[in-house]
């Protein structure tokens, strides 16, 4: 550290907080070590009696604070993503639309296995609105080796970015099952709650079938369905390994590719995701209608995002897919 006069300091950091005591106003730092200082800062360092400040030294071989965690920003900001300016050596990326942010755990991992880096994100794949915080950088000194945020560049520059995929809206078909509800003797209470739920996308049932617990006339109802124009056909009902759900079947049986027939999450598993080429279709269990949350709320907004979803989206759901801790209550299967 070298003592310089304050005029000199420009562009130069501070070595150590400076505190600042206007009686009665305001007692508390001022001016973090490690502050870049600026020529606006002169006046108010002059009026502190402050005139000379002990600076850091930092050599070419070497990058402050703000400048690394700017750096590392850039380095992993993809789409949709922009950046704060740094506040005590933090950067923040915000999302720039509402959408589904990606991010790539290995490239976390990597970026956080750096000596004196950190890189904290959301988890990957979870709806965010315009303005949320996804992640946010630093580093843990107020100087760091140049060469340790090249580490950081070269890491990011072969892995996925953290972006925001935008939402559309979605037309839905909908095909409930189950000869109970087609006769009549219980009210379908798959619509209300499917409908909330993608109201809150923007979007909405535009056709509606209910047919009984026949595979012919699942299959029928399906095949009328895919001449529609909608962006996703939900089936209910039918899920489980009653004699009478037949909805699996059917769904085979129509030609629909099935990318996952059960999947790990709790509420949810006997969850169905298959395509009919571009087109998503989902099997929704019972729980959907009775559980708050369920696989049905992770997966929609990948949907409404346009995202393909493979076997090993799936698959990695299972960490943390468990989404109820509360024990299982006895009374609706
Ligand atoms: N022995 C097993 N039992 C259960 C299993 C299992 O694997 N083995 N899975 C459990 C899970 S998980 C769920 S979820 C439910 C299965 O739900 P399903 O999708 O098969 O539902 P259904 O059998 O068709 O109906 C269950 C229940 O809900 C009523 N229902 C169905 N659709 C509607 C509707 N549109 N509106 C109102 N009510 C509806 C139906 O009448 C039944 O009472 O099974 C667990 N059990
Ligand atoms: O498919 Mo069940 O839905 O886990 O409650």
């Amino acid at each position: 550290m070298k003592e310089v006069p304050v005029e000199k300091a420009i562009g130069m950091q501070l070595g150590h907080d400076l505190t600042q005591i206007i009686p009665g106003k305001f007692e508390g730092v001022a001016f973090r070590k490690g502050h870049l200082i600026r020529e606006e800062d002169i006046p108010v360092l002059h009026s502190m009696g402050k005139f000379h400040v002990y600076v850091m030294e930092i050599s070419n071989a070497e990058l402050h604070e703000e400048e690394a965690a700017l750096e590392i920003a850039n380095s992993v900001r993809g789409d949709g993503v922009e950046l704060t300016p740094p506040s005590q050596g933090r950067v923040n990326l915000i999302a720039q639309y509402d959408g589904l942010v990606m991010v790539d755990q290995q490239l976390l991992y990597e970026i956080n296995s750096v000596p004196e880096v950190i890189l904290a994100s959301v988890q990957n794949g979870i709806p965010v609105k315009k303005g949320e915080i996804v992640a946010g950088t630093r580093i843990i000194p107020v100087k760091i080796d140049r060469k340790s945020i090249e580490t950081v560049k070269q890491i990011a520059s072969s892995k996925p970015k953290i972006s925001i995929t935008p939402f559309t809206s979605l037309k839905v078909g909908m095909i409930v099952t189950g000869t109970e509800v087609y006769k009549g003797l219980i009210k379908d209470g798959f619509e209300k709650k499917v409908k909330k739920k993608l109201g809150a996308y923007n979007s909405q049932i535009t056709k509606r079938i209910v047919v009984p617990d026949e595979k012919a006339r699942i299959v029928s109802a399906i095949q009328l369905m895919l001449n529609e124009k909608i962006d996703l056909l939900i089936l209910t009902g039918g899920m489980s390994v009653d004699p009478d759900d037949r909805t699996p079947g059917a769904i085979r049986e129509a030609g629909i590719d099935i990318v996952s027939y059960g999947v790990p999450v709790l509420p949810g598993s006997m969850f169905l995701m298959g395509y009919y080429g571009e087109l998503p279709v989902m099997g929704l269990p019972g729980c959907v209608m009775w559980d708050p949350v369920t696989v049905f709320d992770i997966v929609l907004p990948w949907i409404v995002a346009r995202k393909r979803i493979t076997k090993s989206d799936l698959i990695k759901l299972g960490y943390g897919g468990l989404l109820s801790r509360k024990p299982h209550t006895e009374g609706h299967h």
